[in-house]
């Protein structure tokens, strides 16, 4: 039988070492400190119990941040914790439980804890990791891992953010630009890609390409793809927080002095071109100040064809880049439109940011 029972509420990303370390520090309950990203530190209340009982009452501060490392006794924890089973088989009128009355099950198991006079101890003698926040983890969805860039968003970046993406920021690097006044940057994982595609597919309820469009305020679309709106697929507030945190960055970047925080964009949408279907996109003007226009699968491999030309400039970008966006002004100077696909089928996400 396993010595100590483990406990988590929410996903705890401890390293193997990290369990041995604890499982090997001999006492009877200890809870690591745990951050949970752009949340309080789970078990924060353990360390103030520290401060409250044993510290001055800054101490919790240098506990969290690691600038005093140790093993604090205190009177409450809660989340993740490691215990010994030995408690759990205690005599008659001294068992451990984790009920009573009204009490939050993590408040009843501490007092019961206190009133047998069981101490518990909070560890950051090791940087232990995080937790993830499972509150609106939706398994119902499609991948929904992408969902969560507002609740994990630690997880969320390592997962679906360009490894190139910081690259962006270097000082003095001067960014691409493959047509006048169209920049290209590196914004998403080839995994943000497939599992964006996914999302769509899945869904499946592509747009008719006809002018009427009853998702549109007005009705009518003059330039119509077939496509998804974002509202449509519960990926709205998702995509116009990458907007906000990862794209307007960038924007301010190359178009100097125009700064709207957050960006505003109610056309956000994936385009499906087709050879059977919709092969290609007349040229236009876009109803915005800046588009963005990011490749979700790559030319010569999925799709022949494709590609977007800028018809003032006669330039086209039609070698774009999984994972990378092109962005450009909307309107006046860079009528667009977006060349046949021969083969296969390619897909863009679209957004007409206006402001
Ligand atoms: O096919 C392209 O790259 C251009 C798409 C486009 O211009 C649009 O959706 O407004
Ligand atoms: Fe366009």
């Amino acid at each position: 039988m396993c010595d100590y029972l483990f406990s988590v509420d929410g996903v705890a990303r401890l390293r193997p070492q990290t369990l041995r370390h604890l499982l090997s520090s001999g006492y009877d309950v200890i809870a690591p400190l745990l951050a949970r990203p752009g949340q309080a530190w789970s078990n924060f209340w353990g360390a103030i119990g520290a401060s409250g009982y044993y510290a001055r009452s800054t101490d919790y501060m240098d506990i969290v941040s690691g600038s005093i490392r140790g093993i604090w006794n205190v009177p409450f924890i809660t989340n993740c914790y490691l215990v010994k089973m030995a408690l759990f088989h205690t005599p008659k009128g001294q068992e451990v439980s984790y009920v009573k009355e009204d009490v939050d099950p993590d408040m009843a198991f501490c007092n019961s804890l206190r009133d047998i006079g069981v101490m518990m101890y909070v560890s950051n003698e090791e940087d232990l990791g995080h937790l993830v926040n499972h509150e609106t983890f939706d398994v119902s969805r499609t991948h929904p891992d992408v969902y969560q860039v507002l609740d994990n968003k630690l997880e969320w970046e390592n997962r679906y953010l360009h490894k190139d993406y910081l690259a962006n920021f270097i000082d003095g690097q001067k960014p691409r630009m493959p047509c006048p006044d169209v920049y290209w940057f590196p914004l998403m994982s080839p995994r943000f890609c497939k599992e964006w595609i996914d999302i769509m597919e899945a869904f499946g309820q592509w747009s008719d390409g006809s002018n009427n469009d009853k998702r549109l305020e007005g009705g009518y679309e003059a330039v119509p793809t077939r496509d998804i709106h974002m509202n449509q697929v519960g990926l709205e507030r998702q995509w116009l927080h990458i907007l906000k945190e990862y794209v307007r960055p960038l924007q301010e970047m190359v178009f100097t002095g125009y700064y709207h925080n957050p960006p505003v964009s109610i056309m956000n949408f994936v385009v499906r071109y087709r050879p059977d279907e919709q092969p290609s996109l007349r040229p236009h003007h876009d109803s915005s100040t800046y588009t963005i226009n990011l490749a979700l699968n790559t030319p010569n491999v999925d799709y022949t064809g494709g590609g977007c030309h800028f018809l003032r400039y006669n330039c086209s970008v039609r070698d774009t880049r999984l994972g990378w966006l092109l962005m450009h002004p909307g309107r006046l100077t860079h009528y667009h439109e977006g060349l046949p696909v021969t083969g296969g089928t390619r897909y863009i996400m679209i957004s007409f940011v206006d402001p």
